[in-house]
C-alpha cells in the first residue's frame, strides 16, 4: 500500500481527481469504480472543472458504483444514483447508458445482484476503484464481518451506518435498513484502488487499517491484500492520535 499524506481535504480530491484524470486520458475505454458520501464530493467537483476547462471528456468512460440503498427511487435526493447525477454526471459528457448503479428498487433484489456483478463481469476490469472509508471499516456497505469473497449482495446495514448517514436524511427512521453493494471480492479485482480517508474522526479507522490484522471484522484491512492501493490521507485523518499511521509504508507529499 502506498499512502500519500496531504495538507487537507481540498488537496486530497485534487490528488485523487489527477489520479483518475491520468486514468482516463491514458486508457481508451477507461472503467472507473465511483464512490458516494461526503468524503468524494470535491474530487468530483475538481473533475467537473477539468472538464469544463476542456482538459478531458468522458465520452468513452464507463462508470460503475459501489452501492445503492434499497428502497429508494433515482429520483429521491437520497438514492446514490440522485447524487451521482448530481455530483457528476450532469455536469461532463458522460453517457448515461455509461453509468452503472445497482437498482435498490428492483422487485427482485437477489436478481438484481447477479445482473450487476454480470454487467462489471461483462465490461473487464474497473481500472481505478475510489473508496472511501465507514467508521467501522466497512467499504461500500461491506460491513464487519462481510467474506472477503464476497460478490454483489444485499446487506442489512449496521446501526452504526446508518446512525453516521442520517445527517442526509430528516431523521434516522427514514434511513434505509438495506442495501446492494459490489462485494469484497468484486471490488479486490479492480487493478487498482484509491482510498480517501479524511477528517479526525477516520483516524482511528485508518490506522486500524494500515496496521491491524487482516479480518473480516473490519473490511477495510483486505486492501493490505492487493497489488496496487493508493490511500490519500489528509492531515486530520494521518494525526490523531499521533503516531498512528505505520513507519513501513512509503509515503509522498
Ligand atoms: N456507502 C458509503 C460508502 O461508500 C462511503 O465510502 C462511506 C463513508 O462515507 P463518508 O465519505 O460520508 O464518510 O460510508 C457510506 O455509508
Amino acid at each position: 500500500m502506498k499512502v500519500i499524506e496531504v495538507k487537507d481535504y481540498n488537496e486530497m480530491s485534487r490528488k485523487a481527481c489527477s489520479i483518475i484524470l491520468d486514468t482516463i486520458k491514458q486508457l481508451d475505454n477507461p472503467i472507473l469504480g465511483l464512490a458516494t458520501g461526503s468524503t468524494p464530493v470535491k474530487m468530483y467537483e475538481y473533475l467537473i472543472e477539468a472538464y469544463e476547462r476542456g482538459e478531458v471528456s468522458f465520452k468513452n468512460v464507463r462508470s460503475f458504483n459501489l452501492d445503492e440503498y434499497v428502497g429508494l427511487s433515482k429520483h429521491d435526493p437520497n438514492s446514490y444514483r440522485y447524487y451521482m447525477e448530481e455530483k457528476l454526471f450532469n455536469h461532463v459528457d458522460i453517457s448515461p447508458e455509461h453509468t452503472h448503479l445497482p437498482n435498490g428498487n428492483a422487485l427482485d433484489l437477489e436478481q438484481e445482484c447477479r445482473d450487476y456483478e454480470e454487467k462489471v463481469k461483462e465490461a473487464g476490469n474497473v481500472h481505478v476503484q475510489v473508496l472511501g472509508l465507514g467508521l467501522n471499516g466497512h467499504i461500500g456497505f461491506n460491513e464487519p464481518g462481510t467474506p472477503f469473497q464476497s460478490r454483489t449482495h444485499v446487506v442489512d446495514l449496521a446501526d452504526t451506518t446508518r446512525r453516521a448517514n442520517a445527517r442526509f436524511f430528516d431523521s434516522i427512521d427514514e434511513v434505509p435498513s438495506k442495501a446492494i453493494t459490489m462485494g469484497i471480492g468484486t471490488i479486490m479485482e479492480s487493478d487498482r484502488i484509491i482510498l480517501l480517508v479524511s477528517g479526525e474522526k477516520k483516524a482511528e479507522a485508518l490506522h486500524k487499517l494500515i496496521n491491524g490484522e487482516v479480518t473480516e471484522d473490519f473490511p477495510a484491512s483486505v486492501l493490505q491484500k492487493h497489488k496496487d492501493v493508493v490511500i490519500i490521507a489528509d492531515g486530520g485523518a494521518c494525526h490523531r492520535p499521533r503516531n498512528l499511521v505505520s513507519q513501513n509504508v512509503s509515503r509522498m507529499g
